[in-house]
C-alpha cells in the first residue's frame, strides 16, 4: 500500500528536504507540491514528475493527499492546517508560529473529525532531547535563560522549539522574579524576550542554521545543555518518524517526543 504525501513550501529550504525524503521512502509517493506566489504550475519547472500536481493557492488545491508535511511560514500555517484537517488529510506540521489558542483550536478541529497529525517545533532528535534534558534540570535549578541561534533567513524569533522549551521549564520550574529586582535596560531589549520569566535571546548570523543553549545557573555552579544542527537532514529522522506513524493517530498530537 502506498501512502499520498502532499509537501507544502516545497520550494523552500525544509519544503525541498521533505520533497526529497518522500521520493527515497518506500511506501509513500509524492502527488501533490504547494507554495505560495509560484509564476508556474508545470512540474516540469520544478524537477516533478508530471502527475505530481502543484498549487500556487490553498483555494485551487484538491487532493487525494493522505499526509499533508507543512514547513512554510507561521503566516500560512494555520490556515493550511485547518485546510489539511478539513479535507481530512493527516497534518505533519513543522512549521512554527502557531499560538497556543491555534493549537487548541486545530487539536478541537482535529478530534471532531477523528483525524490525528503531530505538530512537532523540531523533528531533530537533538532539540527534542535537549527539551526534555532542560524541562528536568529546571526543578531543580529554576534560574534559566534561553539563547536560540539560526541563520540569518529565519522569519520567526524566538523559534518555535526555545518557545518550546520555556513552555516546558515553566511547567515545573516554581515561579520566581530572576535576577536584579531594580534591573534597567539601558539599551532596549537587552535582557531579551520575557516568556514568563524565562528570558530567551535570539540570535540571527550567517554561517549559522539552527542551534540552542539553555543556561542554568545556581549557587556557585552552573549547567548549560546546548544542541546543534548543522545540517537539515537532522530534522528528517523525526519527519519519517512522523510520517510512519501519522496514520495511525486519532487526536493532533504537539511535539515529537510524544509519538516516539
Ligand atoms: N519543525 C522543524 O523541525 C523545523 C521547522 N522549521 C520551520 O519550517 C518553516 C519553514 O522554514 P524554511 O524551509 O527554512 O523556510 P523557507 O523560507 O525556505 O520556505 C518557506 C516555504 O513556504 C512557502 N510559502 C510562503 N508563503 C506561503 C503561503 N502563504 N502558503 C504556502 N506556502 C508559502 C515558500 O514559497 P516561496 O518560496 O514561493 O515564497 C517556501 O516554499 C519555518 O517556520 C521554520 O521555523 C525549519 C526547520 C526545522
Ligand atoms: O527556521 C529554522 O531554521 C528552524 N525552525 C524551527 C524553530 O523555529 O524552532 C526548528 C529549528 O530550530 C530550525
Amino acid at each position: 500500500m502506498t501512502t499520498k504525501v502532499l509537501v507544502a513550501g516545497f520550494t523552500g529550504a525544509m519544503g525541498q528536504k521533505a520533497v526529497n525524503l518522500v521520493n527515497e521512502s518506500d511506501g509513500f509517493v509524492l502527488t501533490a507540491v504547494f507554495a505560495a506566489g509560484l509564476t508556474s504550475t508545470t512540474p516540469a519547472d520544478y524537477d516533478l514528475p508530471a502527475n505530481v500536481a502543484v498549487f500556487s493557492s490553498l483555494a485551487d488545491i484538491e487532493t487525494d493527499a493522505e499526509i499533508w508535511i507543512d514547513f512554510t511560514l507561521p503566516s500560512a500555517v494555520y490556515a493550511d492546517t485547518t485546510f489539511a484537517i478539513e479535507h481530512g488529510i493527516h497534518p505533519v506540521i513543522g512549521t512554527t508560529g502557531l499560538t497556543d489558542d491555534q493549537e487548541t483550536e486545530l487539536q478541537a478541529l482535529s478530534k471532531e473529525k477523528g483525524l490525528g497529525g503531530i505538530i512537532a517545533p523540531n523533528f531533530g532528535m537533538s532539540a527534542v532531547l535537549l527539551m526534555k534534558f532542560a524541562k528536568e534540570a529546571a526543578a531543580y535549578f529554576p534560574d534559566v535563560e534561553i539563547i536560540e541561534m539560526h541563520h540569518g533567513d529565519k522569519a520567526d524569533a524566538p523559534s518555535g522549539t526555545a518557545l518550546s522549551t520555556a513552555k516546558l521549564i515553566d511547567e515545573v520550574r516554581p515561579a520566581h522574579k530572576q535576577g536584579n529586582e531594580n534591573e534597567t535596560e539601558t539599551l532596549a531589549n537587552v535582557r531579551g524576550g520575557d516568556y514568563n520569566g524565562i528570558r530567551i535571546h535570539a540570535v540571527r548570523l550567517p554561517g549559522y542554521l539552527a542551534h540552542e543553549q539553555v543556561l542554568f545557573g545556581g549557587p556557585g555552579e552552573a549547567l548549560t545543555i546546548r544542541q546543534d544542527s548543522f545540517d537539515r537532514s537532522s530534522f528528517m529522522t523525526g519527519v519519517k518518524v512522523a510520517i510512519d506513524k501519522v496514520s495511525g493517530l486519532s487526536e493532533l498530537v504537539i511535539g515529537l517526543e510524544n509519538v516516539l
